[in-house]
């Protein structure tokens, strides 16, 4: 198959027509069917639409979505000058030729628009007989055209997946837009992020005013119950630096200098650069930071683009809800992802520009492991590591990535390629790169035997009579507490007793709603819920007043949270336990085997067991990382065999994990 990159603009015409002849096909078929069942075959394609939509609404923590944009003036024209040999062989004069012909642009994807979120990319070939075409479909889960404007983008992703609502409600959302440099990324996520400046404090407001009126404090207006914080981070290859900071500096290529902020894990876990964070109160103070940050992103011209984006821009949006105090904060993360670049597209660069590209595509590989493992785990019961410690990219987007995060969360993912026959075969890259993350919905299974510890084995009975304990304890541990402190003589509380619970729990839990519905909920709306759940007092003045059921409802949501992640955490335990010999590879790359080096560079593999690396990583936690990335550094600097070198990293730190485990174990054995 002839690279894309061979192709020239004596080929065009050939290739022109092999579309039509294409395009033709397909009509042809639809009218057959037209003749046939189609009404059937249209209604299904829109029911799929439908269903599809909200589908993954419903049930997908990762959204797949296709972009690609319209050709742009002269681009058709500079994109095929033409091979300077083969032209001057042919006697043709490139960029001449292509305006002699007329041929400006030849389409490298087509979107069929009767069907959700399907991209075909026209695949360019060579054979003896002259140029072919093939014709590869790829599937997300919303797919947009060239005609499709930002706003539509904007109403299909933000708006349809409620991502303003979940991050108001304490969740994390996260929108990382994908592709090849001059794809169209930059242009989607500035969409994006102005129409969010311009959405968000109204939907705060509303929501706010919602919740007071849970409350019952009617009047308020909502206004200042979220309080808005942002921060803005570039990460150019390895440098992260705060784009809120003008740069007093300048380098030789007149960009600013600012100085690095480092990222790491600090002792309880967070991963929290030292950015600026900027207290936002309204629309156009966010507009004005989203525009002054952008305008201090790096660029610099690539072969594809004169403004390319060399780095990746983080913006991320904080929201605190101030009734809840104690509540986690809500998240939006907005990446506008560096451009990928091909090997071929990156070597007119500098060593220094060319170290960026490969760090760039480093760590989007990284991010493409961790998007996969994380769409995974909605399906899957069991265990999937997600290697988000691996560069600094994914460990910003920590809070996506941890599986023991109590927090909700939706990641949209938009791949954007480029419209031209020329760039296929960096299209079928990026959409091969962004349909792996588009897995099923979780499989429906029978229910599980209930389990008095996971709420996600509890019927309706078993959540009422849970959620009925956990008001009763905490009534009657806050009547306790009462006592005490108006120094009354306490007999022991009875139990059995008839205890005055604050909410209903038949309005809070209504036939059908299970242990596992209110583990979905958004701590937020069970608050909201229980305020709404509040009986009519007898004496008219509530028991519990609505500071405290807050706290309340907080903590019994919490302790619901907590069973989960439990016993999601005990049974991953289990099936990893359960699992022999694994293919390991599948997950952590060759890094897993055991390498034992032989002579003339031949090495025997052994694979540890697929828990055992598990075990050992989470105990060594960075130190893991660090050794391998040392020694393979080390290998390099020496001219050594990278492949052993690694190997032998990880045997030493695999086999001085099992020594340490066997010392503890003798101890145990020995105390007990
Ligand atoms: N949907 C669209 N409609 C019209 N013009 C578009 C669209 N998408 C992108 N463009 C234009 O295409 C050009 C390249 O887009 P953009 O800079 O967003 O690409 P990019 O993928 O961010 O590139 P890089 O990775 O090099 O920064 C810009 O001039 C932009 O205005």
């Amino acid at each position: 198959m002839a690279s894309s990159a061979a192709l020239t603009t004596t080929h065009l015409p050939r290739l022109r027509t092999l579309l039509q002849d294409w395009e033709q096909k397909q009509l042809a078929l639809k009218g057959q069917q037209r003749n046939g069942s189609e009404d059937l075959n249209d209604s299904a394609d829109d029911l799929q639409i439908t269903l599809g939509d909200n589908g993954s609404k419903l049930s997908k923590d990762v959204i797949v979505a296709f972009r690609t944009r319209p050709p742009l003036k002269n681009e058709a024209a500079d994109k095929f000058k033409g091979n300077p040999d083969q032209d001057a062989e042919s006697g043709e004069g490139g960029a001449e030729t292509v305006k002699e012909l007329g041929i400006e642009f030849c389409a490298g994807i087509s979107v069929p628009n009767s069907k959700a979120g399907v991209f075909i990319a026209h695949v360019p070939g060579m054979k003896w007989s002259g140029p072919t075409l093939a014709h590869k479909s790829y599937d997300s889960d919303l797919a947009f055209g060239p005609d499709v404007s930002n706003e539509e983008v904007y109403q299909r992703t933000v708006i349809a997946q409620d991502l303003l609502p979940l991050v108001l409600s304490g969740g994390i959302g996260c929108i990382l837009a994908y592709g090849q440099t001059s794809s169209g990324k930059t242009f989607t996520m500035e969409g994006l992020e102005h129409r969010i400046a311009r959405d968000l404090f109204d939907t705060a407001k509303s929501t706010g005013k919602r919740l007071l009126s849970s409350e019952k404090i009617g009047d308020a207006d909502g206004s200042d119950v979220f309080k808005v914080s942002v921060t803005f981070l570039e990460l150019l290859g390895k440098y992260a630096t705060d784009l809120v900071e003008p740069g007093t500096k300048v380098d030789s290529q007149s960009n600013p200098v600012r100085k690095e902020v480092p990222i790491r894990e600090d002792k309880v876990g967070d991963v929290k650069p030292g950015l600026v964070s900027t207290s936002i109160n309204n629309s156009a103070e966010l507009e004005d930071l989203i525009t002054n940050s952008l305008a201090h992103r790096r660029m610099s011209a690539t072969n594809r683009n004169a403004t390319s984006s060399r780095s990746h821009a983080l913006l991320t949006i904080r929201v605190k809800n101030t009734l809840l105090p104690y509540a986690e904060e809500g998240q939006l993360i907005l990446v506008d992802l560096a451009g990928s670049e091909r090997y071929e597209d990156s070597k007119a660069h500098d060593k220094v520009r060319m170290d960026e590209s490969k760090e760039n595509n480093k760590s989007l590989m990284n991010l493409k492991e961790c998007v996969q493992a994380k769409a995974k785990t909605a399906q899957e019961d069991g265990f999937v590591h997600i290697p988000w410690r691996s560069n600094k990219l994914t460990m910003l987007l920590k809070p996506i990535f941890d599986i023991e995060s109590r927090q909700p969360s939706k990641t949209v993912i938009i791949a954007h390629v480029s419209p031209h026959i020329q760039d296929t075969v960096h299209s079928t890259n990026t959409l091969s790169y962004a349909s792996s993350f588009k897995i099923a919905p979780p499989k429906l299974r029978g229910p599980a035997p209930y389990d008095a510890n996971d709420p996600r084995t509890w019927d309706h009975e078993h959540t009422v009579s849970w959620l009925t304990d956990q008001f009763k304890t905490k009534v009657l541990a806050a009547d306790t507490k009462d006592a005490e402190r108006r120094n009354s003589v306490l007999e022991t509380l009875d139990d059995n007793a008839p205890v005055e619970l604050p909410v209903d729990i038949g309005i809070l839990c209504p036939p059908g709603a299970t242990g596992m519905y209110f583990g979905k909920m958004y701590t937020i709306e069970f608050v909201e819920r229980c305020l709404n759940a509040v009986p009519k007092p007898a004496e008219g003045i509530p028991k519990v007043d609505s500071e405290a059921l807050k706290n309340m409802a907080q903590e019994i949501i919490g302790a619901l949270f907590y069973l989960v992640i439990t016993a999601k955490t005990k049974s991953r335990k289990e099936l990893m336990n359960s699992r022999k010999k694994l293919n390991v590879e599948q997950s952590y790359g060759e890094g897993a085997r055991r390498f034992v080096p032989g002579t003339n560079r031949t090495y025997e593999v052994e694979v540890y067991d697929h828990a055992d690396i598990y075990d050992a990583r989470r105990y060594y936690g960075g130190e893991w990382d660090k050794t391998v990335n040392n020694a393979i550094q080390k290998s390099k600097d020496e001219g050594g065999w990278i492949v052993e070198a690694k190997g032998n990293a990880i045997k030493g730190l695999m086999e001085r994990w099992r020594a340490q485990k066997a010392e503890k174990e003798t101890m145990q054995t020995k105390a007990g």
